[in-house]
C-alpha cells in the first residue's frame, strides 16, 4: 500500500480565516461586544472551535459560564456560511490530482468539526479525493493529540502516513504521531518556520508533490 498523505484543512488546503470572522464576529455582535480583525481571529485558529470561542471570550472579558451557549452560537453561525469567503490556496487542485494519480490515499486530519469541513470540501469540489475526513469532534481526543491523525491513515488502510499541516499543533501532532511532517509556510503558524518541527517546508502547492516523492 502506497504512503497516505494527510492534510490539515484551515489554513493548509484553504484560507477559512474570512468565514470564521464573519460567524465570530457575528457572535460578538449578539452579545453586544466589538468585532475582531482578522489577524486577531487567525491568532484565535488552530486548537478547534470550543478553544477559539474561549480565546475570543477571554479578549472581551466575558465570563466563562457563557462559554458553552457562545460555543453553539458560533457553529450555528460558521455551519450556515463555511465557504462564503473562504479560498482554496493556489495549486491546491492540481497537488491533489498528482498525488492521487501516483496512488496515494488521501486524507483529511482538522480540528475544524467534521461535518463543517464536509460541506467545505463539497463546496469546493474537492470531496471525492478524500477517503478519510477526520474532525476536531469525530472523536473524544483532538489535535495536538496524535490519536486522530492515526485513525485517520487507518481509515485509509495504511500504515506509513505524511501530515502536511501548516500549524504549531500539526507539528506536534505529526511528531507525537512520530510520522513525517510537511510545513506550508503560508498558512496560520504563529512561529518562525525554523523553530517548528518538520521534515520539509514549502510555500506553494505546487511544490508539493515533489516534495512528497522525495519523503516518501
Ligand atoms: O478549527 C481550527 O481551529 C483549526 O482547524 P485546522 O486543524 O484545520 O487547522
Ligand atoms: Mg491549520
Amino acid at each position: 500500500m502506497k504512503t497516505a498523505i494527510v492534510f490539515d484543512l484551515d489554513g493548509t488546503l484553504i484560507d477559512s480565516a474570512p468565514d470564521i470572522q464573519a460567524a465570530i464576529n457575528n457572535v460578538m455582535r449578539d452579545v453586544a461586544t466589538d468585532p475582531f480583525d482578522l489577524p486577531t481571529v487567525v491568532s484565535f485558529i488552530g486548537n478547534g472551535v470550543p478553544k477559539l470561542v474561549e480565546r475570543a471570550m477571554q479578549k472581551r472579558a466575558i465570563p466563562e459560564y457563557r462559554h458553552a451557549e457562545l460555543t453553539q452560537m458560533m457553529l450555528e453561525f460558521y455551519d450556515a456560511n463555511p465557504a462564503t469567503l473562504t479560498r482554496l490556496y493556489p495549486n491546491v487542485q492540481n497537488a491533489l490530482l498528482a498525488l492521487k494519480q501516483r496512488g496515494h490515499p488521501l486524507g483529511i486530519c482538522t480540528n475544524k468539526p467534521e461535518e463543517a469541513a464536509r460541506k467545505i470540501l463539497s463546496a469546493f469540489g474537492l470531496d471525492e479525493f478524500f477517503g478519510a475526513v477526520v474532525g476536531g469532534d469525530s472523536l473524544p481526543q483532538r489535535k495536538p493529540d496524535p490519536a486522530p491523525l492515526h485513525d485517520t491513515y487507518q481509515k485509509l488502510g495504511t500504515t506509513s502516513c505524511i501530515y502536511v499541516g501548516d500549524s504549531e499543533v500539526d507539528a506536534e501532532t505529526a511528531q507525537r504521531a512520530g510520522l513525517s511532517f510537511a510545513l506550508f509556510s503560508k498558512g496560520y503558524r504563529k512561529t518562525p518556520v525554523e523553530k517548528i518541527y518538520n521534515t520539509s517546508v514549502f510555500d506553494d502547492f505546487a511544490e508539493l508533490p515533489i516534495i512528497i516523492e522525495t519523503l516518501v
